[in-house]
């Protein structure tokens, strides 16, 4: 890609983000730490960044830990002073080298020894003086190259010294001020570039360099949102997101995609690897959005940490810290205990009692805070164990749930939090791994959540709904399942915070919005919950060729829709093994037999080793009412209309009548039954004229009244023999192994047992090894809303019981 694309794709808006006002990327270290990683991090920003966006970066990889060791050696004396700087040279100058073309690279490698020959003096001379300065060294490193490599491969770019606007009082916390900052801030920015900002690194009202501490830079990031009124903060990191404990202890830890702002600084103060308190503070009062990400996977969406509602405030996570102190005293209950819990920002406390909960490294500081007070304090080490969700403390059965898996731990104290989003228990022993993995499985081992979308709300679709609210209530394996979802062909209702389903129609009419199926994907795509199924109810081919789209995120899909389990052999094969791979479940039991048990029997017959020779029968309810109910007194169109009216029919009842339907419904059981053939190996008789067949599905119904003319012809031949008219489907294999199939208008004896069903009634008979002379037949109503409808529910039940037992173990680039 040439520069000026790439400034002209980022100015134009051509890439995902852009429509976002302004966004906050932030690179963790890990993230820029080699040339490789710089690459991919330019690619995201290539991606997702518009001009305006703004980026903050760590220094590359592990240089602040080498400044950290080279400032020790200072503070020594050591001799390898001066080979452990030339070594930090080195290593940024390869990275420099690696990513920038001859000349940029001459350059930077020029003010690089500048900056070296800056730090050498001052590290030889007074070490201590200049501690945060040369720290500061290393996200001014990782800034500057990467403004040069955007600048020469994506954008024109310039790096921002965070020192330059960032003012914060560091005896307060680090509390930033804000009107100095943002004046500043805008001072610093230049139009038409991408600014490159050092994270971790600021200025006091001295105008002294400080450092934000462990996680600075995601402060930082935070801190410039807010300055700059962004919506959107991205910390780009090397997990994929937050997890409801932590998953290199965790292997079952689930993904928590979205995270109540209350919820996700609650996580943070009590031991979060990747969220820290300080990082929400600055964004309290915005409604910005906070989004970790994995930037060595970028596809995969992470979590989102903002306002949500219902759904998101259901998840559950566990936490633990260690090397704590339970501090005891008589001084700390009442007024004197709830300061000393403010100023030492104690991770629990109880006041009646008279204790806080604090870290070990903080023992020197409160037993001076408290020597004022001459009582008895007692330190003693703990641990705690904690639940966190959004309000748990009152929630009654959370409570009992958490003392309940603690029966076998001694626990000290459980105390809930003020947040009202913790309830912490306070142990003697450290909180093991184990005790870990035992209280994070009690706790969510049934928080799985699954999102429906139902897409067709015709005929069956809004039966379907209508059926919901009482599923939901009463099949316990539906608990955690929620309406995301209804689309039709042109408009769509999604909300990742679910849709009443008691209203779902009217919620419909009244919101649903214009949307295409690129618009759809890319919503399912980022879908936040466990698991995604789609409800396919619409009669459309065009729907179905999203199957492999859907299958490749994972998401799972029930079809009443015959289109996809009846496409091409290649297709098809291509479906079953995308579905497989992706562990996405693929059910369609109503494609064939409505709610019938048809799939059941054959799939219990093969699975218990039989081999099926035919199957045969009637297929289709329009035509089994049709054929059934026909006897010349009402006119054969007249019939037609009837059974359009009952909800029986295609929604275009020539796909009915031209034998295409059956011809797909025998397809599909030929495949379950284990054969390869496609469509064009059934023979098929079509029942409509050719006059009729190339108009629309309106004008054909306008005109129906010419069918009645050809059956009553058939109709009279076949009375004639005493005979009565159906449409039969027939797939038999010979003792070669060939197999014939074709589906076709037959004259049958009054007493063959296709000949007298109920109207709309299929029957299917199987002959296989073990039934061969007395062969199995599957008989009931094949068609219409009800039967259909829980056909639907019956599916969505079997594959939420599928996904019950389904365990994820996380898989993190970088930790497994
Ligand atoms: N009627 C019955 O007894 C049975 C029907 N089925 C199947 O159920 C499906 C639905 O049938 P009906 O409800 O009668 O149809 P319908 O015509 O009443 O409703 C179809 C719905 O699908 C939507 N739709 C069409 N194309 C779409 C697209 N590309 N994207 C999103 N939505 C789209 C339409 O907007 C409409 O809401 C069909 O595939 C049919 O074969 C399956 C078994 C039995
Ligand atoms: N039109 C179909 C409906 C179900 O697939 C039928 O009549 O069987």
């Amino acid at each position: 890609m040439t520069q000026s694309n790439s400034v002209e794709q980022l100015s134009s808006g051509k890439n995902q983000l852009a429509k976002h006002a302004i966004h906050v990327h932030k690179f963790g270290g890990s993230s820029l730490a080699t040339t490789q990683c710089i690459e991919r991090v330019v690619d995201i920003i290539r991606q997702n960044c518009q001009l305006n966006d703004l980026v903050v970066v760590s220094a590359n990889g592990n240089t602040t830990d080498d400044l950290f060791t080279v400032y020790n050696l200072a503070i020594e004396k050591s001799d390898g002073l001066l080979l452990a700087i030339e070594t930090l040279e080195k290593s940024q100058s390869a990275l420099i080298g690696e990513l920038l073309n001859p000349s940029s690279a001459a350059r930077l490698i020029d003010v690089l020894a500048e900056d070296i020959r800056q730090l050498t003096a001052w590290l030889t001379e007074q070490p201590s003086q200049y501690h945060a300065d040369m720290l500061a060294f290393g996200e001014l490193w990782s800034a500057r190259l990467l403004s040069a490599v955007l600048s020469e491969k994506v954008c024109p770019s310039y790096a921002i010294d965070a020192r330059d606007f960032l003012v914060i009082n560091n005896d307060k916390d680090c509390a930033v001020d804000n009107q100095q900052s943002s004046q500043k801030f805008q001072q610093n920015l230049q139009k038409g570039k991408l600014a490159v900002i050092t994270g971790y690194i600021t200025k006091n009202a001295q105008g002294e360099t400080c450092t934000l501490g462990r996680n600075g830079s995601d402060y930082s990031a935070t801190i410039i949102a807010s300055l700059s009124g962004a919506l959107n903060v991205t910390l780009w990191t090397d997990v994929d997101g937050i997890y409801s404990a932590d998953p290199r202890i965790v292997p079952l830890a689930r993904k928590l995609h979205r995270l109540p702002n209350g919820v996700a600084k609650e996580l943070g103060r009590l031991g979060n690897p990747v969220l820290h308190a300080k990082t929400l503070q600055p964004l309290t009062n915005h409604s910005t959005h906070l989004h970790v990400a994995s930037s060595f996977d970028p596809e995969i969406s992470g979590t989102e940490i903002g306002k949500f509602g219902q759904i998101a405030k259901q998840e559950l996570s566990v936490t633990s810290l260690n090397d704590l102190l339970l501090v005891k005293s008589t001084s700390l209950a009442g007024s004197f205990g709830e300061q000393a819990s403010n100023e030492f920002s104690a991770i629990c406390s109880d006041i009646q009692q008279g204790f806080i909960v604090i870290h070990q490294a903080q023992q020197k500081l409160v037993s001076q805070w408290l020597a004022s007070h001459d009582t008895q304090v007692s330190f003693t080490p703990v641990s705690i164990i904690a639940i966190v969700g959004h309000s748990v403390v009152n929630q009654g059965n959370i409570q009992a749930r958490f003392k309940r898996a603690l029966k076998h731990t001694h626990v000290l104290h459980v105390v809930n939090s003020l947040s009202e989003h913790s309830i912490i228990a306070v142990l003697q022993q450290s909180c093991t791994g184990e005790l870990l993995n035992n209280i994070h499985y009690d706790m969510t081992k049934d928080a799985r959540h699954i999102g429906v979308v139902v897409s067709g709300l015709g005929n069956i679709g809004q039966r379907f709904l209508a059926l919901l609210p009482a599923q939901l209530n009463r099949i316990s394996v539906l608990e955690n399942v929620h309406l995301v979802g209804l689309v039709t062909s042109k408009k769509a209702l999604l909300n990742t915070d679910g849709i009443d389903v008691n209203q779902a129609m009217s919620l419909y009419e009244r919101d649903a919005k214009p949307c295409d199926n690129t618009l759809l994907m890319s919503w399912l795509t980022n879908h936040p919950y466990d698991e995604l199924i789609v409800v396919d109810i619409t009669p459309s081919e065009h729907f179905s060729d999203l199957y492999n789209e859907f299958f490749k995120e994972g998401i799972h899909v029930i079809g009443a829709n015959k289109w996809a389990a009846s496409a091409s052999t290649h297709r098809y094969n291509e479906l079953v093994l995308t579905a497989a791979e992706n562990k996405s479940v693929w059910l369609g039991s109503t494609t064939v037999g409505a709610g019938l048990p048809i799939n059941f029997a054959i799939n219990d017959l093969l699975k218990s080793g039989d081999k099926i020779t035919e199957i045969s029968g009637i297929f289709s309810g329009t035509l089994s009412w049709l054929f059934e109910t026909y006897d010349g007194s009402v006119p054969f169109s007249t019939l037609l209309l009837n059974a359009l009216s009952q909800g029986i029919t295609e929604p275009d009842p020539r796909e009915d009548l031209s034998g295409r339907d059956v011809q797909r419904k025998l397809l599909i059981l030929a495949r379950m039954a284990g054969f390869e053939l496609s469509l064009d190996d059934i023979e098929c008789e079509n029942l409509v004229p050719e006059s009729l067949q190339a108009l629309s599905t309106t004008e054909f119904l306008a005109k129906s009244a010419d069918l009645d003319n050809y059956f009553a012809e058939q109709l009279a031949v076949a009375s004639a023999k005493q005979a009565c008219i159906r449409y039969i489907a027939k797939f038999v294999v010979n003792e070669k192994g060939q197999l014939s199939a074709k589906v076709y208008l037959a004259a049958l004896a009054k007493n063959d047992p296709f000949a007298s069903l109920t109207p709309g009634d299929n029957i299917f008979l199987i002959k296989s090894h073990w039934y061969q002379d007395n062969p199995l037949i599957i008989r009931g109503p094949g068609a219409g809303r009800d039967v259909t409808a829980g056909g639907l529910h019956a599916d969505l039940v079997t594959i939420c019981q599928q996904l019950a037992g389904k365990k994820h173990q996380v898989k993190i680039k970088g930790l497994n």
